[in-house]
């Protein structure tokens, strides 16, 4: 179906439906001698570079109308259009200018003509032909695209700001995905040839990217229907080494790459990728800056700061406008795809080794796929091949191709800019080469939008309304079996906690038992010895103590218990009484210790029975004791073994 004209009427030069690309291609060669870019070149003129499309508010506010007579609904039809194709050329930088390197692009304002010119002969190839230095052919090229940016000189009056560039591109494309076109800008070029800056950009001359934005919600912000809402979404991912890595979360060691999916209504997609809402332009930078600063770069001979991955930044516009009268809603979705690739790069220039080479032969990979999908294409676009040789344009060849599938012949408005460093001829050769085919791809772009009457929104929610329903059993469902599993796991805490706790009461009975025992064994030992020395004595008794040696001590003694008595006595003087009481003292004693003898031995023993007595019953004990600890230590194996069955079962 065609589409309503009034999509395309403020977008002045645009491609509209079925409009082929300015661009031609020319690639027209002329052996030149040394040519002076000073003197030759021309530059783009400032009246192609201004924009012409008329305010963004208004173009915001008319895009959203919904045409009379188009009640179809989902993405209307449109005819294919070809890749917009620009150039644009850097100044010199510092180790440029310090070699007094020559500049070798001109560029003429009124055909958009880059040319490149061939360098002058290093003194090595001087004597050879000037058309075969170094072996190979080095003449003049040129090459005519849809814009030629000239920015190498700032002091020249048509040199190309960043503001240049976004007026001329960044808002056209703007205009599609108000009309409910995804697009696609991406940025190619030899390593250190301005990708970066043509894309991002400085804070003090910012880039496509933060440009697009600003203008997205200006225009959001400006658009004065109270019937249309807005709603922005952003996500930025970087493919590294061929793995995908989201830009938006933290990095981590080791880093977590995302997959990608196919889905047969989307494409390809990155799964689990995340996806923010914006709601200003200050969130929507907020995003793009925090993006940035994870993205993968590296210092190489080149550029000090490389960027060693493609880095895609993509916003989700959609646009929501609900008729009141006629209770009709309409929703176009238009997807805004802003790609940084990673610079083609020479190892031979770049000397890189180990990872850096790693990486540029990766980077180099997914670009030579990007290059190969064109020629096919253009066979599959020629009519030589059908459903099937569709299906042979390479896109799964690189994770990058694949992702960008849509964006390089599917449902998309694309434009490339080819980045040039002024002095590089073999790169910038092989750069304008690479943009010439890339004039030949055609997209198959169409309006996404989805037109929906009352009565189909009406079954569209009673639908939701069911899935809903259904999905709220099977959670509940899935609840009630994780609080099943949260109260078993409970249990098992509480159990393991019990059993902790009973080993613990456990050890410290061991510890007491222990205890116990050894005091025991020290009691048994003292006894034993005790019944030895018993046995000793009674074996081998006391010989009797002589009188005569032992009388001066009871004497003594006698003397110190009664002293007065005994005075009283040696005061009376009487031999006879002293010799009766010898003699008294000592019958006395002799049958004192004997009877001492008799009754120490017998309560000897006595005291002996009751100590082996006692032996026996600590015998018993010691073995009892023995037996229980056994016992214990078996069923503490036992319970742990248990415990362990049960905590392998429940893993
Ligand atoms: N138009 C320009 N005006 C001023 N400086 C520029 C311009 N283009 C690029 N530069 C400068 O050139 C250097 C390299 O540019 P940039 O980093 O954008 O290259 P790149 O193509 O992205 O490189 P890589 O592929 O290695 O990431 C930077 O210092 C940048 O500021």
């Amino acid at each position: 179906m065609a589409l309503d004209p009034r999509f395309y009427q403020h977008i002045g030069q645009s491609t509209g439906p079925g409009s082929i690309s300015s661009a031609t291609s020319s690639e027209s060669s002329a052996v030149t001698g040394i040519t002076t870019p000073s003197v030759i070149s021309t530059f783009a003129s400032a009246a192609t570079l201004r924009s012409t499309a008329s305010s963004p508010s208004l173009r915001a506010r008319e895009s959203i109308s919904v045409p009379a007579g188009r009640q179809d609904g989902i993405a209307s039809p449109a005819p294919g259009g070809n890749v917009r194709v620009v150039v644009r050329v850097r100044k010199f930088l510092h180790r440029e200018i310090q070699r007094k390197a020559q500049c070798l692009i001109s560029m003429d304002p009124h055909t958009q003509m880059t040319s490149l010119h061939a360098p002058e002969r290093s003194p090595g190839d001087q004597g050879k032909p000037k058309s075969q230095s170094r072996g190979k052919v080095l003449e003049e090229k040129s090459f005519t695209f849809d814009n030629s940016f000239w920015s190498h000189n700032e002091e020249d009056e048509h040199y190309a700001h960043q503001e240049d560039v976004y007026n001329c591109l960044g808002e056209e494309f703007l205009d599609h995905n108000f009309e409910g076109y995804h697009t696609c800008i991406f940025a190619y070029g030899q390593t250190g040839s301005g990708k970066s800056y043509t894309m991002m950009g400085t804070p003090e001359q910012p880039g496509l990217i933060p440009r697009t934005c600003e203008d997205l919600f200006q225009r959001i912000e400006s658009s004065p229907s109270p019937d249309i809402s807005y709603n922005v979404r952003v996500s930025y991912f970087e493919v590294y080494n061929e793995h995908v890595r989201d830009l938006l979360v933290p990095r981590t060691d080791p880093p977590h790459y995302l997959r990608i999916r196919e889905s047969p209504s989307e494409g390809p997609y990155v799964k689990d990728l995340t996806e923010v809402t914006a709601k200003n332009y200050n969130e929507l930078m907020k995003y793009m800056r925090k993006g940035d600063v994870s993205r993968t770069t590296a210092s190489t001979k080149m550029n000090d700061t490389s960027s060693r991955s493609h880095a895609v930044f993509t916003i989700t516009l959609k646009q929501i406008h609900h008729d009141l009268s006629t209770d009709e809603t309409t929703e176009r979705t238009a997807r805004i795809r802003l790609v940084d690739l990673a610079g083609s790069e020479r190892a031979k220039s770049t000397e890189a080794t180990g990872q850096r080479l790693r990486e540029g032969s990766n980077i180099n990979k997914s670009l030579t796929t990007l290059g190969r999908l064109w020629p096919i294409q253009r066979k599959v676009e020629g009519g030589r091949g059908g459903r099937k040789a569709k299906e042979l344009v390479p896109y799964r060849d690189s994770i990058l191709t694949w992702l960008l599938k849509d964006s390089l012949g599917g449902n998309s408005k694309t434009a490339m800019i080819a980045c040039i460093a002024p002095a590089d001829y073999e790169e910038t050769l092989s750069t304008l080469r690479y943009a010439d085919q890339a004039k030949h791809i055609r997209t198959r772009a169409q309006i996404n939008q989805d037109h929906i009457s009352a009565a189909e929104r009406d079954q569209q929610i009673a639908e939701m309304a069911e899935t809903i329903r259904t999905l709220q059993l099977s959670v509940s469902q899935a609840t009630a079996s994780q609080r099943a599993t949260e109260t078993q796991d409970e249990r098992l805490e509480e159990y393991q906690q019990k059993v902790d706790k009973m080993q613990r009461l456990m050890e410290e009975t061991k510890m007491v038992s222990e205890c116990k025992i050894r005091q025991l064994q020290t009691e048994n030992e003292a006894l034993r010895m005790h019944l030895k020395l018993a046995l000793e004595s009674l074996k081998n008794p006391i010989p009797p103590i002589n009188i005569a040696q032992r009388q001066p001590s009871l004497a003594s003694l006698a003397e110190e218990e009664q002293p007065s008595h005994r005075d009283q006595e040696n005061r009376e003087g009487s031999p006879a009484f002293d010799e009766e009481l010898e003699t008294e003292v000592w019958e006395d004693d002799d049958t004192v210790t004997g009877d001492i003898s008799e009754r120490d031995a017998h309560q000897m023993q006595e005291r002996m029975q009751d100590l082996l007595g006692d032996l026996s019953v600590f015998k018993r004990k010691l073995a009892s004791d023995h037996e229980r600890f056994r016992r214990n230590e078996k069923l503490e194996v036992r319970k742990r073994s248990a415990l362990g069955t049960i905590l392998t079962n429940n893993r």
